[in-house]
C-alpha cells in the first residue's frame, strides 16, 4: 500500500461444590502467600524466617522505583533468586546500557516460559490464512507500507524471539499495519474483526519501540516526590478481566526485556498493586476507574508515558467512561498528543465515537480490516424466533443436544445479573454445571466462574455484558444470546467470544418478537454482512418494525450500513462529505446499552431506557 488515503460467571447454590473446593484451595494459597518471603526481602527485620509461624503481612512500604527521579536509576533486582531456580539476579541497568541499548538478555528460564507460552495460546484455525482475503482499508496522511511477514519489520531480535515462542507464524491483517504506523510515529485508529489479533496489534510495536529506545531519562517525580511510578506505556481497558488477559499477554511478550508490566484494576485491595507498582513499572495495563484512584493518591504520574492505548476503544469512549477518560488523558500530566503516539483498537467504531477520538488524537490513521463494525466470519449465526417463556426449554433442548464440555465450552449472554444467577442456578439444578459471572459478583468470585469456565469444571458461563468484549478464552464453541442486547455491537463483540484466531464457532440468539425488534435491522444487516442466512420472521419484524412508526429502520443515525448509520459504509467517517459539518446526536441518543462505568465506579444511567449495569 502506498500513501495517502490509500485503499487498500454467582455460582449459585447449586454450584457450590466446584466453587468450594476451587476457594480452598485458594485458601492454602492465599496463607503460602503471606508466608512467603521473597528472597531478596529475607534476613531483614520483620521477615518471618523460612518455614516459621504465619504472620500478618506489614503493610508494604513504597520502594524506590525504576525511574527514581532525580538520579539515575539505581540497579534494582527484578527478578530473585529463588535456591536452585536457574534465574540470575541481575539489575537492569546490567542488560541496558544508555549508549549502546539491550546489551545481553536475561537468560532464558524454561519454568516461566512454559507457564508464559503453552497455557494461553489458542491454536490457529484452518481460516486463519482466510483473514488475507479481507479487504483493508488505510486512510490519513501518509500511510507507510504493510508488512506482510514479521522479518520484514524492523523488530528487535528478542521481541522476534518471543513472537517465535508464541507460536506466531505471520501476522494477521491488523499486525501488518499497525507495526510499521506505530514504527512511523503516528496515531491510530484501528477497527478490525473480533479474534483477529488486535492485542498483538498494539502490543507488538510499542514493545518493539520501547525495547530498541530504553527506558526514559529519569527527572524529579511532581513536586518533588521521587517515589512515583512513571509508566513509559499506558493500556486502558474497560473491564478487569480484560485487562488481566491484556497484562499477561504483555508478560509473554515483555518477556527477558527490561520492560516491567504491571497491572492495576478495581474491584480488589490496593496495597498489592500499589507494591508492585513501587517495584518499578514501564508498561502499565488499567481499567479507568482504578487508575485515577492510584493517581489521586500519588502512586502513578503519566508524565512518561510515550504510549496510551484505549483498546474496546469505542466502549472507553462511551458515556460510561468518557468523564474519566478526559480526566486521565487532559486533566493529569499526561503529554499533550504531539508528545505521545494515541492507538485505539476495538471491533466496532460507531461514527459518533470517531468523532469524539478526535479529541485524543493527532494526524491519525484510519485502519480498517473488514466492514467497520462487522461479525467475524468465522461464526456461524443462528437466529431463532422464541418468546420469553419460552426460552429456558429452548436452552435445554440446545445444550441436551450439544452438550457443553471440555471441547465445546458454552457461554450464554443475559441482560441482567439476577437473570445470569437464576438462570446458572437453574441449569446447575438440572445437570448442567454452569457458573455465572456479572458486575455484582465480587471480583473473587469472578475470578472463579471465568477459572471454572476456562478449565471446564464448569463448561457453561452465564454473563452478562461484563464478558461481552475481549475475553479470549480457548474452546469456547457456542454462544448463545439468551436475550439479545439492545445495541447491535455489543451483538457483535458477544459473538466474537468464538470463532477466534481463524478457529470457528456457532452463535445462536433467542430472538423475541415482543421485544427485540429495536435491533432487527441491524441485525439483518450483520448476518447479510457475514454471509449469514437471515430468517423469514427477521424480514417480517422488520418491516412490521418499519410500519409501525417507532422511530423508523434503524432507530439510531439511520440503520447499519446506510449512510450515517453508526458503523458507516464508507469507515472512515473523514472521508464522509459532511465530515466537517457533521455534528453527533445528543449523547443520550446513542451509548451502550450492556452498562456503565469499569464496574468499579461510574455513575448509574440516568436512563431508565439502559441495561442497569454488567
Ligand atoms: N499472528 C498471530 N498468529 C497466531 N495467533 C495469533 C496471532 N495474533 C493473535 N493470535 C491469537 O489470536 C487470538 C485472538 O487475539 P486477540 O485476543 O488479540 O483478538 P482481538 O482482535 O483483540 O479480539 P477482540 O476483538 O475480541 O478483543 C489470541 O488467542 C491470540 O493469541
Amino acid at each position: 500500500m502506498s500513501s495517502n488515503s490509500s485503499q487498500q460467571q454467582q455460582s449459585g447454590a447449586g454450584n457450590g461444590v466446584a466453587d468450594l473446593a476451587q476457594g480452598m484451595n485458594r485458601m492454602n494459597l492465599g496463607g503460602d502467600a503471606r508466608s512467603y518471603v521473597p528472597p531478596h526481602l529475607r534476613n531483614r527485620s520483620g521477615a518471618p524466617a523460612p518455614g516459621g509461624a504465619l504472620r500478618a503481612t506489614p503493610e508494604p512500604r513504597l520502594l524506590v522505583p525504576l525511574h527514581r527521579a532525580g538520579t539515575r536509576p539505581e540497579p534494582v533486582v527484578r527478578i530473585a533468586p529463588a535456591s536452585g531456580s536457574r534465574r540470575v539476579p541481575r539489575s537492569v541497568s546490567a542488560y541496558w546500557d544508555p549508549r549502546q541499548g539491550a546489551t545481553s538478555w536475561p537468560p532464558r528460564d524454561e519454568r516461566l516460559e512454559g507457564s508464559l507460552y503453552k497455557s494461553a495460546h489458542v491454536a490457529t484455525g484452518i481460516n486463519f490464512s482466510k483473514y488475507d482475503d479481507i479487504p483493508i482499508e488505510a486512510s490519513g496522511n501518509d500511510v507507510p507500507n504493510g508488512i506482510s511477514k514479521f522479518e520484514e519489520a524492523d523488530l528487535d531480535p528478542l521481541l522476534i524471539e518471543n513472537i517465535a515462542l508464541a507460536n506466531y507464524a505471520t501476522p494477521t491483517p491488523v499486525q501488518k499495519y499497525s507495526i510499521p504506523i506505530v514504527e512511523a510515529g503516528r496515531d491510530l485508529m484501528a477497527c478490525a474483526q473480533t479474534g483477529s489479533g488486535k492485542t498483538a496489534g498494539f502490543l507488538f510495536p510499542i514493545l518493539n519501540e520501547m525495547f530498541k529506545k530504553g527506558p526514559p531519562a529519569p527527572t524529579s517525580g511532581p513536586g518533588g516526590r521521587n517515589n512515583v511510578v512513571c509508566p513509559m506505556a499506558l493500556i486502558l481497558s474497560p473491564t478487569r478481566e480484560l485487562t488481566s488477559q491484556i497484562y499477561d499477554e504483555s508478560k509473554r511478550f515483555a518477556y527477558r526485556s527490561w520492560v516491567k508490566p504491571v497491572v492495576i484494576y478495581g474491584g480488589v485491595p490496593m496495597r498489592e498493586q500499589s507494591y508492585n507498582l513501587s517495584r518499578g513499572c514501564d508498561l502499565l495495563v488499567a481499567t479507568p476507574g482504578r487508575l485515577v484512584d492510584m493517581m489521586d493518591r500519588g502512586y502513578v504520574s503519566l508524565r512518561h508515558v510515550k504510549y496510551l492505548i484505549l483498546d474496546e476503544a469505542d466502549r472507553m469512549l462511551d458515556m460510561g467512561f468518557e468523564p474519566q477518560i478526559r480526566r486521565i488523558v487532559e486533566q493529569m500530566d499526561m503529554p499533550p498528543l504531539e508528545e505521545r503516539v494515541t492507538l485505539m483498537f476495538s471491533a466496532t467504531f460507531p461514527r459518533e465515537i470517531q468523532y469524539l477520538a478526535r479529541d485524543f488524537l493527532g494526524d491519525y490513521i484510519f485502519l480498517s480490516v473488514g466492514r467497520v463494525g462487522a461479525a467475524s466470519e468465522n461464526v456461524t449465526q443462528q437466529i431463532v424466533e422464541v418468546y420469553e417463556n419460552e426460552k429456558y426449554d429452548v436452552l435445554l433442548d440446545i445444550l441436551n443436544t450439544e452438550p457443553a464440555g471440555a471441547d465445546n465450552l458454552t457461554l450464554i449472554f443475559v441482560e441482567t445479573k439476577r437473570n445470569a444467577d437464576m438462570l446458572a442456578n437453574y441449569l446447575y439444578d438440572a445437570n448442567f454445571p454452569a457458573a455465572a459471572i456479572h458486575g455484582d459478583r465480587d471480583q473473587r468470585e469472578r475470578e472463579r466462574a471465568l477459572y471454572s469456565f476456562r478449565t471446564a469444571r464448569t463448561p457453561i458461563l452465564v454473563a452478562t455484558a461484563v464478558a461481552a468484549r475481549g475475553l479470549d478464552i480457548p474452546n469456547v464453541m457456542h454462544v448463545v444470546n439468551y436475550d439479545l442486547p439492545n445495541d447491535i455491537d455489543d451483538y457483535v463483540h458477544r459473538i466474537g467470544r468464538t470463532g477466534r484466531a481463524g478457529n470457528t464457532g456457532k452463535a445462536t440468539a433467542f430472538f423475541a418478537p415482543d421485544k427485540n425488534r429495536n435491533i432487527v435491522r441491524e441485525l439483518i444487516g450483520i448476518l447479510r454482512d457475514a454471509n449469514q442466512e437471515v430468517p423469514e420472521f427477521l424480514e417480517r419484524a422488520a418491516n412490521e418494525y418499519a410500519f409501525g412508526g417507532r422511530g423508523g429502520f434503524g432507530g439510531r443515525g439511520g440503520g447499519r450500513g446506510g449512510r450515517g448509520g453508526r458503523n458507516a459504509a464508507t469507515r472512515d467517517f473523514r472521508q464522509e462529505a459532511d465530515y466537517k459539518t457533521y455534528t453527533p446526536a445528543p449523547r443520550s441518543a446513542y451509548g451502550n446499552g450492556g452498562g456503565w462505568g469499569d464496574d468499579s465506579w461510574g455513575p448509574p444511567p440516568s436512563s431508565g431506557s439502559y441495561g442497569g449495569g454488567w
